[in-house]
């Protein structure tokens, strides 16, 4: 079973192509994007490396590619400032060339990372995503944003540089911790909340057979998921509108991720299951969106077992101000006010500029943050 999504972007167009086999088949899909010299450099980190990247060297070799493999410490810290010093040296050690490949093979951590390393590497080189968690699947290896995060807040240092090519194996889900099937589910019902209730309805349904890994089930979420974010991408490629729609919880999200530390305790889908879920209940408590809609979105966000308070983050309460700092780091800030991404219902999200600090300080008070 394979199902191509086209990623719409003119002369930087490419496809996302999902299925079962394709690590095994990786060399015939990623041969026509190689150079003469059929160079490529794989990223990877330590788990992935672990249980897959040998299959996916063998068949880029069988296609005639010399293949490097990179493998990084797993983990969020891994996307930061020293990581990208780290990876930047070990390119340029084994002299890749501007017309060479990075091949990004890993969950949005290495995409993220290789994708940002791959923008700025001898001023930029081509790179393909291999996405190999459900998260990096149906979100971070699509768009083209690329990113580290720094001590003072997620994504702020990045670029957007969008792959050459997308391939999604749901087979390699199979090998994938259930924390973090679970963090990639936060981001697919994401897309239901944001804009598709038909597919909220249908997540509502599914939610057992996605975190199963049942395929025809996966097929489903995984291609819906990325028609969605493809569709918006090619419409506002550079978040000058529709696309921070994508960004539903994250100004809460990266908040409280950011006042974690980035670390192993709190993971990005988990962080963004707190934040839909406090986008939802701002959204109700100022009137824009019935609370039964409200109740609803947070009992779908808890049934994949994914948190929806801070209270299940930490025991000790965050800090409303320190939250609220976090926020005014937020890309989506303008003029020094805040952007929110908040809902009419469940389908419905839309864009929320210059949001007065105040209401919402109360808002956090009332979720169990500290005045
Ligand atoms: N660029 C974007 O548009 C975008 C979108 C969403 C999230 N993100 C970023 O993505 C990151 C989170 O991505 P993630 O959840 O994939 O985290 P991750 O990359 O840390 O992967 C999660 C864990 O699963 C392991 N893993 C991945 N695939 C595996 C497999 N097939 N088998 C066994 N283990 C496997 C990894 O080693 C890691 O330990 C965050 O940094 C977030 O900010 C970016
Ligand atoms: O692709 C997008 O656009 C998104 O917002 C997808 C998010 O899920 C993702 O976490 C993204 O990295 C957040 O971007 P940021 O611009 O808020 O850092
Ligand atoms: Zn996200």
């Amino acid at each position: 079973m394979i199902r191509t999504v086209p990623v719409g972007l003119g002369d930087r167009a490419y496809d996302v192509v999902i299925g079962t086999g394709l690590i095994d088949r990786a060399g015939e899909h990623v041969l026509p994007f190689l150079s003469k010299r059929k160079r490529c450099a794989v990223v990877t980190d330590a788990n992935v490396g672990e249980h897959h990247v040998e299959r996916l060297s063998v068949s880029l070799e069988k296609a005639g590619a010399s293949v490097d493999v990179i493998v990084l410490p797993p983990g969020e810290e891994t996307k930061s400032f020293e990581g990208l010093a780290h990876l930047s040296d070990q390119l340029l050690a084994l002299n890749l060339e501007r017309g060479d490949m990075i091949v990004a093979f890993g969950g949005g951590v290495i995409g993220d990372l290789a994708g940002f390393a791959a923008a700025i590497y001898k001023r930029g080189v081509d790179f393909i995503q291999i996405p190999t968690s459900l998260l990096a699947q149906v979100d971070s290896s699509v768009g083209g944003k690329t990113a580290i995060d720094t001590p003072r807040g997620k994504n702020l240092i990045g670029a957007f540089h969008q792959p050459r090519l997308v391939l999604a194996d749901l087979d390699v889900l199979a090998t994938l911790p259930a924390r973090e099937l679970a963090c990639g589910y936060a981001e697919v019902i994401k897309y239901g909340l944001l804009g598709d209730f038909d597919f909220f309805e249908w997540l509502e349904k599914n939610v057992h057979a996605v975190l199963e890994r049942d395929t025809e089930s996966l097929v489903r979420a995984v291609g819906r998921s990325v028609e969605m974010k493809a569709e918006i991408v090619a419409e506002d490629e550079k978040e000058a509108g529709r696309r921070a729609l994508l960004n539903l919880g994250h100004t809460f999200g990266h908040a409280i991720e950011a006042e974690m530390g980035f670390g192993d305790a709190l993971k990005h889908g988990e962080a963004v299951g707190v934040g839909m879920a406090q986008a939802f209940r701002f959204s109700a408590a100022q009137g824009l969106c019935p609370a039964q809609d409200a109740v609803r979105a947070v009992a779908a966000i808890k049934a994949a077992g994914l948190p929806t308070t801070l209270a299940e983050v930490r025991s000790q309460p965050f800090g409303a101000d320190a939250l609220i700092a976090h926020m005014g780091q937020d890309k989506k800030a303008e003029g020094g006010a805040l952007t929110f991404v908040l809902v009419r219902r469940i389908g419905e999200a839309f864009v929320a500029k210059a949001v007065d600090p105040a209401p919402l300080r109360a808002f956090l008070l009332t979720e169990g943050a500290a005045g």
